[in-house]
C-alpha cells in the first residue's frame, strides 16, 4: 500500500481540488500514489540531484499539476485513435527526467504503457524504482538516447526537453504511421514552430491552464506529414 509522508498529504486537498478543474477523475489509490512519487522524487533528489525544484509546494503546482493538466487532451487524442482493439496505447515520453510527465500518465492511465527515456542512468534507474514502488506494471525506465529507440509508440511526448525541431527529429523513428507527438511546453512556441521542416505537420496548439500556476502553457501536437 502507498501511504503519503505527512508533508505531502497535506497537499491531498489542493491535488483534489486541481484535478477536479481539470477534469480528471482520481480514485484515492491514485492520489495516494501522485503524493507518494513526490515523496520518492523528494527522497531521491537528495542523492541524485533529479530536479533543480527543492521546495515540495513548488514541486506540487510547476511539475505534478503541470504534468497532470495533460492528462485529458492526452485521453481525448487516444480515444480519437485508431488503435487495434483490445491493445493499450504505448506512449514514449522523452527526456523524462525524474518522470514527468510519464509518472503521472502512467498512474492516472493504467491502460497506457509508459516508457520513460533518458541519457542519464541514474534517471531511469529512478523510474524503475517508483514503478517498483507504486506497483505500476504499465512504467518503465530505459536508459537510452532517444535517438537509438524504435517503436512503433502510438503517442510520442516530452516537456522542457528540446527544441521542436531537435524534439521530433530524434524520435521520428519510433513513432508509427498513425502516432502523434506531444510536446508539453511554455509559451505559444511560433518560432519553433516556423522551424520545423515541412515533414512535421502541427495539426493542434492546446492551451492548457494549470490550477495554482500563474504561468502560460500549452501542448503542440504534430505528426509526420
Ligand atoms: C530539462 S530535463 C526535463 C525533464 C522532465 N521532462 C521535466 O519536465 O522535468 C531534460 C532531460 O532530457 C534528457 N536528455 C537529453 N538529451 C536526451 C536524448 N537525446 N535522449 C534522451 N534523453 C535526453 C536529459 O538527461 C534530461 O534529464
Amino acid at each position: 500500500m502507498n501511504t503519503p509522508s505527512a508533508t505531502t498529504q497535506a497537499f491531498r486537498p489542493t491535488l483534489l481540488s486541481a484535478a477536479e478543474q481539470l477534469g480528471v477523475a482520481l480514485t484515492d489509490a491514485q492520489a495516494d500514489a501522485l503524493l507518494c512519487y513526490l515523496d520518492l522524487i523528494q527522497k531521491w533528489t537528495k542523492v541524485y540531484n533529479l530536479t533543480a525544484v527543492r521546495d515540495p509546494k513548488e514541486m506540487l503546482t510547476h511539475h505534478l499539476l503541470d504534468s497532470l493538466a495533460a492528462i485529458p487532451p492526452l485521453r481525448r487524442a487516444l480515444a480519437q485513435a485508431s488503435l487495434p482493439a483490445g491493445q493499450g496505447a504505448r506512449l514514449l515520453d522523452v527526456g523524462a527526467g525524474a518522470g514527468l510527465p510519464g509518472v503521472v500518465i502512467a498512474i492516472c492511465c493504467p491502460e497506457v504503457d509508459v516508457s520513460c527515456v533518458d541519457t542519464v542512468a541514474k534517471k531511469a534507474a529512478f523510474i524503475q524504482q517508483v514503478a517498483v514502488s507504486l506497483k505500476l506494471p504499465n512504467l518503465r525506465g530505459v536508459h537510452a538516447r532517444v535517438e537509438n529507440l524504435d517503436g512503433p509508440f502510438d503517442v510520442v511526448t516530452s516537456r522542457a526537453f528540446a527544441s521542436l525541431v531537435d524534439f521530433t527529429t530524434w524520435s521520428r523513428q519510433a513513432l508509427g504511421p498513425q502516432s502523434v507527438w506531444l510536446a508539453m511546453k511554455g509559451k505559444h512556441p511560433a518560432e519553433e514552430i516556423a522551424a520545423l521542416p515541412a515533414s512535421v505537420q502541427v495539426f493542434h496548439v492546446e492551451p492548457l491552464v494549470v490550477p495554482g500556476l500563474d504561468a502560460e502553457r500549452c501542448i503542440v501536437w504534430m505528426r509526420t506529414a
